[in-house]
């Protein structure tokens, strides 16, 4: 079976296509910039040469139609038709508390998706758009959605809740969700299987750090905790989001300088961040190379960024009295030797014993990255969000033509 898998983005779309039973991925690749007369197309065929294309694609039924030409184009093609495509699986960042797990897309999945617009700006509405625009062009395909926010549904109430009147859970549905949630299981699975251990007895922390960041305590394989709150806002310092902060901030701030509701949100998750203290890049490669370069603005962003994470780290460790293993993955996480040494360095307080030589080697391999003997393992374990969406989608094709 084929299985096209889609993380549509507010001006992105991201994609893979699985030949499940054989476990490869036959194409990948990227649009950016949709919405612009330079959008960027990238398409990586597997044993064949990438494609860069810069054209108009002003939406996303564009953008889906412009994949699904190359999937079956003859020279830079996989498949010889699109009807070759048996399923189709959308990564869907924000469930809510109605979806637990992975589920077929009908017209009720599709309601609630657009009933949660208002708690993921940012990205279900962009999830929508891949959706429809999948419909437009391929209406017989079978689609599912795997939900960022569904393996974190196992936190307790006292994780999920926060402390403000109860009337604003109960009729509005704050509380913590959770997110990047995909990521987080797999890698969990992933780290018990390095270790050699039952993942039922194992403490994680898992730090997915990307572009948007996380950090998640896993116990026993369920997440009792993680950093990111009702939207992806709360919890670390990320690219271009604040993460946590006095939330007095808000009204002061938009008092001071007389900024909309829509402004403040556009400050926090847009022009915070890594981006506003470097005042550079939200971008940590970027920044690493200017604070060796000697910028002291980038500097303070990258020991901002990290000492938050450590932060985290400590809390997580407390709420589940120990720890067994840390494990880093996404972009950052997978990639930035300079954050995994500086936040491992101020762990020996926990039984770190931190592997230097390791850090700078192995890169795109599962890893550890402490001392074999080392009281708490850390492990640099790359996440797969897409493999998972594309067995979730199978799964659930298959369970209903069995
Ligand atoms: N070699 C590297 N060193 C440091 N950071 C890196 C490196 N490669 C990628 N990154 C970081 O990874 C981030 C993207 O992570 P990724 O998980 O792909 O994000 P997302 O999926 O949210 O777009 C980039 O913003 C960049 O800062
Ligand atoms: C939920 C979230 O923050 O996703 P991303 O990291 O893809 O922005
Ligand atoms: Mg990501």
């Amino acid at each position: 079976m084929n299985i096209l898998v889609i993380n549509a983005g507010s001006s992105s779309l991201k994609y893979q296509l699985f030949h499940i039973e054989n476990d490869t991925v036959l194409a990948k690749g990227r649009v950016e910039r949709i919405g612009m007369e330079t959008a960027i197309l990238v398409h990586e065929p597997k044993d064949k040469p990438e494609v860069h294309e810069v054209s108009e694609i002003l939406e996303h039924t564009t953008a889906i139609r412009k994949v699904l030409a190359l999937l079956v184009h003859p020279e830079h093609g996989v498949l010889a038709s699109t009807a070759e495509i048996h399923a189709v699986g959308h990564r869907v960042v924000h469930g809510g508390e109605s979806f637990k797990s992975s589920v077929l897309v009908n017209h009720e999945v599709k309601q609630e998706i657009k009933r949660l617009f208002d708690l993921a700006p940012l990205h279900n509405p962009a999830h929508m758009l891949g959706i429809s625009a999948v419909e437009a062009n391929m209406p017989d395909v079978p689609q599912a959605v795997v939900f960022d926010t569904a393996f974190h549904q196992t936190m307790p109430a006292q994780a999920y809740l926060y402390p403000v009147p109860m009337a604003l859970y109960r009729k509005h549905k704050v509380r913590r969700y959770g997110f990047h949630g995909t990521s987080h299981n797999y890698v969990s699975d992933r780290a018990a299987a390095f270790l050699g251990r039952p993942l039922e007895q194992l403490k994680l922390i898992t730090c997915h750090i990307g572009n948007g960041a996380s950090c998640a305590a896993i116990e026993g394989g369920k997440s009792v905790d993680t950093s990111m709150g009702m939207t992806p806002l709360e919890g670390l310092m990320m690219g271009t989001r604040s993460g946590d902060l006095d939330p007095a901030i808000v009204p002061y701030a938009m008092g001071k300088e007389d900024l909309t509701i829509g402004e403040i949100s556009s400050m926090l998750n847009k022009h915070s961040g890594l981006q506003a203290i470097s005042g550079l890049s939200s971008d940590m490669r970027e920044i690493t190379e200017a604070m060796e370069a000697g910028d002291k603005n980038a500097k303070l962003a990258f020991e901002m960024y990290e000492y938050r994470l450590r932060k985290y780290i400590g809390a997580y460790a407390a709420a589940m009295n120990g720890v067994d293993a840390i494990v880093f993955t996404a972009g950052v996480g997978e990639n930035s030797e300079a954050l995994r040494k500086r936040v491992c360095e101020h762990l020996t307080y926990l039984g770190v014993e931190f592997d230097d030589a390791a850090n700078r080697t192995g890169r795109g391999l599962e890893r550890r990255i402490s001392t074999v003997n080392s009281k708490v393992q850390v492990l640099v374990i790359p996440t797969n969000e897409e493999w998972v969406i594309a067995r979730d989608t199978y799964d659930l094709v298959q369970s209903t033509t069995h």
